[in-house]
């Protein structure tokens, strides 16, 4: 790989990059890969059940599961496959891992040191999510010791094609990180599907309650993204003294209410991350 430390872009990559895994994450990566100008020409994919779009792009310069003689030196390998099948996919990966290999895994729960166990490599542990779909993805990121700083700067290239980057020092955090921004994502889906639930309950049409949901939790994301308040002050700004707002967030904000739901749901998803390291 031709790397040079001040690399802005996937453009300036030159080397191989091989996904294991196109599901749901890995096709998002893919699709920002693409999106901000990696060559498709040095692209291969590994994946045993290529969805659709997986083959489209295929149809096009992007390798899909050539014979292992056929790839050569891997400049970087992203997995994005499921932790409980990482045992069964790393005999066919750890042949692709030579020493100056970046390793970017984005697998739940998987230690950077079961990560070097099982294929070796420079380990970058990372955790995106799903708005990474539309360029809007959270991804936090930790390196092992021997990353360099050129290796970083490729594996951060490779992760912000989808959104955001955050990168820590400390793996103990990745649990923490997965509970909130990695599996966060479905608590704000939970929310637009209870809130219609609850408007049908208070008597509006489900497809009206459905509609008023999804706009009011999407508007409310965007709100959030754009402006330069935070969380509470844009709530406190929807919130009249004595109205309606008041009214429900005494509900809301009562003794277990979501403040302890929130606590316990984050404290449930951390635990089952630690265990997943087990
Ligand atoms: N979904 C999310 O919100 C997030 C997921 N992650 C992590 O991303 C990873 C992938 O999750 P997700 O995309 O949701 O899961 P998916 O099941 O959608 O994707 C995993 C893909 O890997 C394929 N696969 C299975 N075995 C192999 C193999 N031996 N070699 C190559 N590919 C294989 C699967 O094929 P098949 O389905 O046919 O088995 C599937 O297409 C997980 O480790 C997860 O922890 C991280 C952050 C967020
Ligand atoms: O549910 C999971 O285990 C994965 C990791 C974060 C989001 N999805």
């Amino acid at each position: 790989m031709t790397i040079t430390p001040d690399m802005q872009t996937l453009a300036d990559i030159s080397g191989t990059v091989v996904l294991a895994g196109a599901g749901k994450m890995g096709s998002a990566l893919l699709t920002g890969w693409l999106a901000r100008g990696l060559d498709p020409k040095r692209v291969i994919v590994i994946e045993p059940y290529p969805s659709a779009d997986t083959r489209s792009f295929a149809a096009g310069d992007i390798r899909l599961n050539p014979a292992a003689e056929e790839i050569g030196d891997v400049a970087a390998l992203v997995i994005a496959v499921k932790p409980q099948t990482f045992g069964d996919a790393a005999p066919t990966l750890r042949p692709l891992v030579g020493s100056p290999t970046l390793v970017v895994s984005i697998m739940a729960g998987t230690t950077i040191a079961m990560l070097d166990t099982a294929c070796g490599g420079n380990i970058v542990r990372a955790m995106p999510n799903t708005p990474a779909a539309i360029g809007r993805g959270m991804t936090v990121a930790v390196a092992a010791k021997g990353v360099n700083e050129t290796q970083r700067t490729v594996a951060d290239a490779l992760l912000r094609a989808t959104g955001a980057v955050e990168w820590v020092d400390d793996e103990a955090l990745m649990d923490a990180v997965t509970a909130v921004s990695g599996s966060g994502p479905a608590y704000v889906f939970l929310l637009a599907e209870e809130l219609a639930r609850a408007g049908v309950s208070a008597g509006l049409p489900a497809d009206l309650a459905a509609k008023l949901a999804r706009e009011t939790v999407a508007g409310s994301g965007e709100l959030l993204h754009r402006s330069d308040l935070d969380a509470a002050t844009l709530r406190q700004n929807v919130t009249s003294p004595g109205g309606t707002t008041a009214a429900a967030l005494n509900v809301l904000m009562s003794e277990h209410g979501l403040k302890e739901l929130m606590t316990r749901a984050v404290a449930a998803a951390t635990k089952r991350s630690q265990e997943l390291a087990k």
